[in-house]
């Protein structure tokens, strides 16, 4: 995909009234005014640590305090942010009053332990400087959008390694928050009781139970993310030299993927049985089967993220092995099918941002393929905001936001409709329409034959690792074909099955099933349109007896 197709893209998504206005860098001076608070803070910070008199730390908190509210950060949210340092607060209260026993002025006694003037008053101290701390990073996170927090950071010169260290463990903690929220509610939902949990005795006999799932979810999610981010380019050592595509092995001309008796298994289950297929440059093909039928493992081996055992996958005539798998990945981008799986980073624009950084662009270049990739998928708007915070929906436009910043050839997207509302379906397809103008190949695992029979010139479809048939979408109507793969018919085609005179009629949309409905009603003057309704009452009749 060059950098017309994607233009091109941005412009007919625009032009469909997808996109909204489009939300341009943030002015040089915000982010003047970020770097200068974020300097001040940093000052303030350091200074706090040669305070050691409470009163005047107690001071110093008092008019933090004030100056946030009176810059109108609501009083509530600074409070809740308080409450983080509750932990440590105990800790500093309980421990460090007994540090100074030996030479300082006794004060009381506690099981042999002396606790001491000196020692409380350096508790006193350190809890204050806590506190203090606690203000300055809660004005800035509350002051300032965290992607100019970065940027800013950036600015000042702390390494963008560190910060993407930093971002990692942000994302898992947020990670480790919604596997705790989920578990809760899928507890909920089946009985579990919160009025009291605090004092239960239950709670702490499940609780290392729980806190074991927990960490065993987050991990099986991380290593998700793991390899999206790998996909895209991430912990390599960029993917090209400078962003530059390296010349790819001739062959094949016109074919995009071709696979020859590939086998996978994951220890001793096997999930995939030699499959042998060939995808043409342009096509739109849907990846059919039941669950369990191979078709994320045969991602993984499209994308090169896993290597065949036996067999194996070309892609634009050159054969992928662990050595170039990084230099063709980047022609071959995935979607995959829970996007929380996919974005990582702590703002939209960030997000779209990593692929094309991976790929050793100039900064400029990024921005302008973050800002083109963002306006195709219809979310110039929320560039700024963190990828958490958005909807479903969202979220998956993100992903293949991300994806198209890298300017694929060939995008493969697992399951992209599900948990979609019927409107942003339709939003998705007309994208994955605009996607194909604009010269990519697209390859969708899917269980929608309504959507594969409407959209798709191809159709692979695979059963326990093997493949049942692959071909045009022609197979779709087959009937014993879709029986093996426990599919179904796609509804457009299933009334006229019931008329004998328009059984052959194969609409692939709604149009084309009123087209063929208004040519039946227009044969109606020599008897045809009587004889087929007859012919529907009867065998309606016949199946309901
Ligand atoms: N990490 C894994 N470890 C062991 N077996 C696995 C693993 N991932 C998949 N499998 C097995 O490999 C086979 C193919 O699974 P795969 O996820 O590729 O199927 P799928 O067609 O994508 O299914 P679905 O439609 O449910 O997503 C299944 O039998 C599955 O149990």
């Amino acid at each position: 995909m060059n950098q017309d197709q994607l233009k091109w893209m941005a412009s007919s998504a625009e032009h469909d009234g997808a996109v909204g206005t489009e939300q341009m860098t943030p002015p040089e001076k915000s982010a003047g005014r970020a770097t200068k608070r974020l300097l001040a803070v940093l000052g303030l910070l350091a200074t706090m640590m040669f305070f050691r008199h409470p009163a005047a730390l107690m001071g110093a908190a008092g008019c933090f305090l004030f100056g946030m509210l009176l810059g109108g950060l609501p009083l509530l949210q600074i409070l809740r942010r308080l409450l983080l340092i509750v932990p440590f607060a105990l800790g500093a209260i309980v421990f460090v009053p007994f540090q100074h026993a030996e030479g300082g002025t006794e004060l009381f006694r506690l099981f042999g332990w002396v606790a001491t003037e000196e020692g409380m008053r350096h508790s006193i101290v350190l809890l204050l400087k806590v506190v203090n701390a606690n203000l300055l990073i809660t004005y800035l996170l509350l002051s300032t959008p965290l992607f100019q927090l970065i940027r800013s950071l950036r600015a000042i010169g702390i390494p963008a390694v560190l910060l993407e260290i930093i971002g990692l463990m942000l994302r898992y903690l947020v990670l480790l928050k919604e596997e705790a929220q989920g578990m809760v509610k899928a507890q909920r939902s089946r009985g579990l009781r919160l009025d009291g949990w605090l004092w239960s005795r239950s709670t702490y006999k499940r609780f290392g139970e729980l806190l074991g799932v927990l960490f065993i979810r987050a991990y099986a999610r991380s290593s998700r993310i793991y390899q999206s981010i790998t996909a895209r380019g991430g912990f390599g050592a960029g993917l090209t030299g400078r962003g530059r595509r390296q010349p790819i092995g001739q062959g094949g001309l016109g074919m995009a993927i071709d696979v020859r008796g590939v086998t996978y298994q994951y220890g001793r289950i096997q999930a995939l049985r030699g499959l042998t297929f060939s995808i043409g440059q342009g096509a739109k093909v849907v990846l059919m089967g039941p669950n369990g039928a191979g078709k994320s493992t045969l991602i993984s081996l499209l994308n090169g993220l896993e290597q065949p055992a036996t067999g194996e996958v070309s892609v634009f005539g050159e054969r992928m092995t662990r050595e170039n798998a990084l230099l063709l990945r980047q022609r071959i981008g995935v979607v995959y099918q829970d996007p929380d799986d996919q974005i990582f980073s702590t703002t939209v624009e960030e997000d779209v941002a990593f692929g094309p950084r991976n790929l050793g662009l100039d900064e400029q270049m990024v921005q302008d393929r973050v800002t083109e990739a963002l306006r195709a998928v219809g979310m110039s708007e929320l560039r700024s905001r963190s990828p958490f915070e958005l909807s479903y929906g969202q979220k998956r436009r993100v992903a293949i936001a991300g994806v198209l910043a890298m300017r694929p050839e060939v995008v493969i997207l697992d399951e992209p409709m599900a948990f979609l509302d019927p409107k942003s379906r339709d939003d998705l397809q007309a994208l994955l329409e605009r996607m194909h103008e604009s010269g990519l190949t697209l390859i969708v695992a899917t269980h929608d034959v309504d959507f594969a029979a409407e959209w798709a010139t191809d159709v692979i479809v695979l059963k326990d690792g093997r493949l049942l048939a692959s071909g045009s979408t022609e197979l779709l109507f087959d009937d014993l074909l879709l029986e093996q793969a426990d599919l179904h018919l796609p509804r457009l085609v299933r009334p006229f099955r019931l008329l004998q005179d328009a059984a052959e009629t194969r609409p692939r949309t709604v149009r084309d099933a009123a087209q063929a409905i208004w040519q039946l009603i227009m044969r109606g003057p020599d008897g045809t349109l009587a004889r087929s309704s007859k012919r529907m009452d009867g065998e309606t009749r016949q199946r309901e007896g």
